[in-house]
């Protein structure tokens, strides 16, 4: 096998950097669809309004439309969704709010700032106009987003007020998991010598929060048989269907670790094998002839998170043409020790006090820490977190959709 970290792990953040690359690289070619499928999908072009926004002046209020000076006799009602005639001088047309301003209205008075005396209307309208005038919000041709960005409800939102029936969006990449290990168990509690398996149950949900389509089931196959030939029909058999397939476990070159041999089998190319991060380092990502990607997560259950959001966050960004997900920064409550050369992605927690605390039970075979984490604090390799430093944060998507 040849590829990118072959041999030694490569930085963190290069690592970020060629994963993201090689999903853009691989990125689904754009669909059209109608705007309510495309909530968690990617903007392929630019969104460009297709009108003014508003398309005709609107009334912001209930109220009376003038013209002249009052009182002026009331002539006629124009209600939202109706085209308005001009206004005549000396007069008043009832108007409701979101209506077209008629042609030549110079105010409009608020209904309750108004008296009418049989059709008659008087009263002061305020100096400011009480109506939007086309192109307030956008001018038709302007582009309103870029490409490349996630559809989130409020895209969709206005793309349908500037006239979208339809976007070119790009899909998400489908995702499969498997889960190597014949000591585990998928259901009661751990025992003679077998471990509960913490992967299956728990990484579906991650992909989906960073952006993964679940296959028609999502069910994660595993345990896989300790077995090359196992290995190497389960890829095949998930790589059919998914365009990502996750694995758990066998990352390392122990006795039963199946992973390498098993992408060998397949033809398969690294774009990362090894990362200089602390925990879970024999974290990888390969790629196949046909182009689909496969992503090893480390069997330790809070590195396989830690590889999920080191490689498998940006890959997917990049196989949705977005760019490499923002990372914001947190202030430390505590110290948080360097790990030497390595990038220590550590488990904190963001407290009321608005610092971010590290968490204790966050060893790499634990998940105590990471079930009451906001996300990693990253502390670069050579550095440490002194508390009161402001350090990159790793957020975990916490929510549904919440990172798409
Ligand atoms: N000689 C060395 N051995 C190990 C090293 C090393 O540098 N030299 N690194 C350790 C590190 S760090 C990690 S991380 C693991 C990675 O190993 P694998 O990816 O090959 O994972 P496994 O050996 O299959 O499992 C490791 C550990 O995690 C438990 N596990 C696995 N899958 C699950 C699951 N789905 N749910 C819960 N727990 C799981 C498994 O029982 C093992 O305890 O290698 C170290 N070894
Ligand atoms: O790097 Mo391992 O992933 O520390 O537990």
């Amino acid at each position: 096998m040849t590829g990118v970290g072959d041999g030694s792990p490569i930085a963190w953040d290069e690592a970020v950097a060629a994963v993201h690359a090689a999903g853009r690289a691989a990125a689904a070619p754009p669909v059209r669809l109608p705007i309510a499928d495309c909530d968690g999908l990617t903007l392929a072009e630019p969104l460009v309004s297709l009108t003014d926004l508003p398309a005709f002046p609107t009334s912001s209020v209930d109220g009376y439309a003038l013209r002249g000076a009052g009182p002026w006799r009331l002539n006629g009602r124009v209600l939202a969704g109706h085209t308005a005639e001009p206004i005549a001088d000396g007069t008043a047309i009832e108007i409701a709010t979101g209506a077209m301003v008629p042609a030549g209205t110079e105010h409009i008075l608020r209904v309750e700032e108004s008296t009418l005396d049989d059709d008659l209307v008087s009263g002061t309208p305020r100096s400011l106009p009480e109506w939007r005038e086309p192109g307030d919000e956008a001018h038709k041709g302007d582009e309103l987003l870029p490409a490349g960005i996630p559809v989130t409800p409020a895209v969709i939102g206005l793309a349908a007020a500037c006239g979208y029936d339809t976007l070119a969006v790009r899909r998400a990449p489908r995702a499969a998991l498997l889960v190597f290990g014949d000591e585990l168990r998928t259901a009661g509690p751990p025992g003679d010598g077998q471990v509960r398996d913490a992967l299956g149950p728990q990484v579906p949900g991650w992909l989906r929060r960073l952006g993964a389509e679940p296959l028609p089931g999502f069910a994660p196959r595993g345990p896989i048989e300790d077995t090359l030939e196992a290995h190497v029909g389960a890829l095949k058999d998930a790589l059919e269907h998914a365009d990502l397939v996750c694995t758990t476990g066998g990352t390392m070159h122990g006795p039963v670790d199946h992973l390498h041999p098993a992408l060998a089998a397949l033809g398969a190319r690294y774009v990362v094998n090894t990362v200089a991060v602390r925990p879970g380092f024999p974290m990888l990502v390969a790629q196949l002839p046909d182009g689909k990607f496969v992503a090893g997560l480390p069997g330790n259950p809070q590195s396989a998170i830690v590889a999920l959001m080191s490689l498998v966050e940006p890959l997917i960004a990049g196989l949705h043409g977005r760019a490499v997900p923002p990372r914001g920064t947190v202030t430390l409550g505590e110290p948080v020790p360097g790990r030497g050369g390595y990038t220590h992605l550590a488990l904190v927690r963001v407290e009321a006090d608005g610092l971010a605390y590290p968490l204790r039970h966050s060893a790499s075979a634990m998940l105590r820490g990471l079930a009451r984490s906001d996300g990693f604090a990253v502390i670069v390799p050579g550095g440490q977190g002194d508390a009161g430093a402001v350090v990159p944060l790793v957020p975990l998507p916490m929510f549904f959709g919440a990172r798409p």
